[in-house]
Formats: structure tokens, sequence, C-alpha cells
């Protein structure tokens, strides 16, 4: 598929001014002005184990088998089914030996200037928002490291429309046209110029479209929403807003060719590295989300705590809060766990960012556990010795070569 860039729309207000990337997203012909918001998702299991490993939370859906019975399907099924089909979509691809793995550029007279400026303008954006994972991907082959850029932006500017400061005149029907043009991004059709290196992104490597839509289906949640019944719904919430990142982000990264790891396994872990993130984000976030008058915490667990809503809208740091929130951090740690398992089976060149990233947003959970819980006005974060220290580790840790052996069940 080629990129049709003579079709691209430029207009100077979408250009990136290194203080807010999304100056524009068009709503049909309306253009909503935005600026960095400070809550944005962009800048990354009640349950209980099962014996092979996999964590299965407890709410379910009702679904008929083939056979006509009715059965339950828990969130985390649902999605683990989007898993399976991932990892079999592009399970040739990624193993494939060629460092780049992409298809030959295909020239487009007069437009790879301009591609070549969408790409820098995703670098801007990255760089801006999401430094240290800028830094990492500067780690990467050129070709991965645009791909990588050229979706942040996509998410970053799917999250804007819900968490941005035009949030409030964002719709079911603008989120519908979104997901139009997203399909346009991958029918080689881009509306402006970042789009336009998303469907250069998408034409390089084997991206599936579904992680994109069921991001923009995370948005309607949360247009809908602001209450999680109990944790399968928050998982479901959480695999929609970041678990989807992970599973774009493999095809990308790349599963390293000596790894006997299978190819689901590691989709598995990018989706708990996913899940992982927006769950520290959440717990980091408690007062600021509660201000907006949401709470992403699942209320089953708040209300067998002896907690309520009230609780936290009043910020009181009690035992019981303690308790809780030592139970959701334990949780969110699993989730961590689950995705190292997958880290090291990614090509060489991924795995410091990756590792750095997890690291570090790992930390913040120390540092809820540091501020002795207080998330409701104290935000937690990781300070720059801290940082600097992640990173040797992270690198050390990269090195460690694929597991050599099948260790990983595509369960675990
Ligand atoms: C583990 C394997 C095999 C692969 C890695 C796959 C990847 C890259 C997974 C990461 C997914 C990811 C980055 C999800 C985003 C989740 C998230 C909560 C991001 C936080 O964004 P912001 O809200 O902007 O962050 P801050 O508010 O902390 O700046």
């Amino acid at each position: 598929m080629s990129v049709a860039l003579a079709q691209v729309n430029v207009s100077p207000c979408e250009v990136s001014n290194g203080t807010g990337f999304l100056e524009s997203v068009r709503e049909g012909n309306r253009i909503f002005g935005s600026s960095r918001h400070r809550n944005s998702r962009f800048s990354c299991l009640g349950g209980s184990r099962t014996k092979n490993g996999r964590i299965f939370s407890v709410r379910s859906a009702i679904v008929a088998t083939p056979g006509g019975e009715m059965t339950t399907m828990t969130s985390e099924q649902k999605v683990y089914d989007v898993v399976l089909k991932q990892a079999a979509l592009v399970k040739r691809q990624l193993r494939s030996t060629d460092e780049l793995e992409v298809k030959p550029d295909i020239p487009i007279p007069g437009n790879l200037d301009l591609l070549s400026e969408a790409y820098d303008r995703c670098s801007e954006v990255c760089a801006e928002y999401a430094k240290t994972f800028y830094l990492g991907t500067l780690l990467m082959t050129p070709e991965r490291r645009k791909a990588i850029w050229a979706i942040y932006v996509w998410c970053r500017r799917t999250d804007e429309l819900v968490d941005g400061p035009n949030a409030s005149h964002i719709t079911p029907q603008a989120l519908d046209r979104w997901e139009d043009r997203l399909e346009d991004v991958f029918n080689g059709r881009p509306f402006d110029m970042l789009d336009a290196a998303l469907s250069d992104t998408v034409s390089n490597f084997p991206v599936d479209i579904q992680p994109f839509r069921d991001m923009i289906e995370g948005m309607r949640m949360d247009l809908r929403k602001s209450r999680y019944r109990n944790f399968d719904e928050l998982y479901l919430y959480c695999y929609y807003v970041a678990g989807t990142v992970g599973l774009m982000s493999v095809p990308i990264m790349g599963i390293d060719p000596e790894s006997k790891a299978t190819t689901e396994s590691v989709y598995n872990a990018a989706l708990a590295l996913g899940i992982a993130n927006q769950l520290t984000n959440i717990l980091r976030d408690v007062g600021e989300d509660a201000r907006r008058g949401r709470v992403y915490l699942p209320q089953d667990e708040l209300a067998q705590a002896g907690l309520s809503d009230e609780d936290i809208f009043a910020g009181r740091v009690t035992d019981k809060w303690r308790i809780f929130m030592k139970k959701q951090i334990q949780r969110a740690r699993k989730f961590f766990d689950e995705a190292e398992k997958g880290v090291t089976e990614l090509s060489g060149a991924s795995r410091w960012p990756v590792w750095a990233s997890l690291l570090l947003y790992r930390k913040i959970l120390d540092e809820i556990e540091a501020n002795d819980y207080n998330n409701f006005t104290r935000r937690a974060y990781v300070s720059k010795p801290k940082k600097f220290i992640a990173l040797p580790i992270a690198y050390a840790k990269s090195l460690v070569p694929p597991t050599s052996t099948r260790t990983l069940s595509p369960l675990s």
C-alpha cells in the first residue's frame, strides 16, 4: 500500500509548536484547539491466578456457546482473544531475521520530503511529551523509532479528544468520525501530516487496525462512564486505553529471531505492560481524577474495604485506605511481573527502552508507598536521580538474551 501524500491536508495549525501538540483535531471541518493537558494518559488483577499462571478476573459477561448454552466470559478472556488474533496475524513477519523487517519504500516523487517532515513532527511531539521514552526510542533502528513515534502521536491525539481541554465538546459522533479517519489512515488516505506518518508506518509494519479501534472504544467508555463496578470492568477499560498500546508496539519492536517464546506470550506480556502502566497511572492520579468527578477504582473492592466515593472525595488517608491501596499496588505489580517475562524476547534494540519505561513506571508505585498512600493531594513521581539510576539497570537487563527454550506458554 502506498501512502497518497497528495491527499494530505497540511494546515499550519496542525504543526506542533513544542508547547502543545494537538493544535487541531478536526471534527468534520471543525478544528478543536487544544493545549497540553497534565492529566493526559499518554506522555503507557483482583482476580486470582490460575494454575497456568494467568490471572483471571472475576466479573463476566454472558455469551452463548456454539451449542447455544449460556456461559460467562470475563473481560480478560475477551481481551485474550484479541491477543491471540494479533499474534496469529503477524507471526511470520515478527520473527524475520531481517533486521529492518520493513517492506521496501515505495518512492512517491515529491512527497518523500513531506513524509520525512511528518515523522520529524512526530518525533518532536514524542520528545516533548514522553521525554524518557523518547530517549529510549533513539536506540532503536531508524525505521522502528519513526514508526513508534507515529503510533505514539496517534494515541496521544486520541487521548486528547476526551482528556484535553476540549473534552466537553467531544461527542460519540466525533469519535465515530475519528474512527472513520483511522480507517482512511489504514487505507492509505491520510487526512493530515501526522496521519500520513501513521499511514506510512502501517504500510511498512504488520500493524493491525483492531487495537487502534479498541483504543477509540476506550475513549467512548470514558465519555459514558465515570465508575467501574468491579475489576473486570476496569480491566476492560485498561485494555482499551493502554493494553492496546502494547499490542500496537510489538509488530514495530519485533521479536528476537533467537527467541523460542511463543508470539502469543510476547503479546500477552505487552498487554500486561499496558495494563500495569494504566493501573499505576490510576493509583497515582486518584485525587486528580476525583476532582474531575471520576473514580477509576473497583467499586466492589472499595465497599469491601469499608470505603466509598465520599471517602475519596474527602481525600482521607485512613488505615482502611492504606490497606485498600496496598492491595491495588500489589495487583499492579503482578502485571509488571507478567510484562517482564516478555521484554527479554523482544528484538535487541527494543529491549532497553521498554525496560527503562517499565522500571520507571513501576517505581511510581514505590513512590505512592513512600507518600504513605496519600494519592489525594500528593502526586507520586520518580525523581531525576532515581531515573538516572534506573537507566543503566535497564541497559544491563536489555543485554540478557531471549530464552533459548520454550519457557513461556501462550497462557503464561
Ligand atoms: C513488554 C513487551 C513484550 C512489549 C512492550 C510493549 C509496550 C511498549 C507496552 C507499553 C504500553 C504503554 C506505554 C501504555 C501506555 C499506558 C500509560 C498509562 C501511559 C501513561 O501516559 P501519560 O498519562 O501521558 O503518562 P504520565 O501522566 O505519567 O506522563
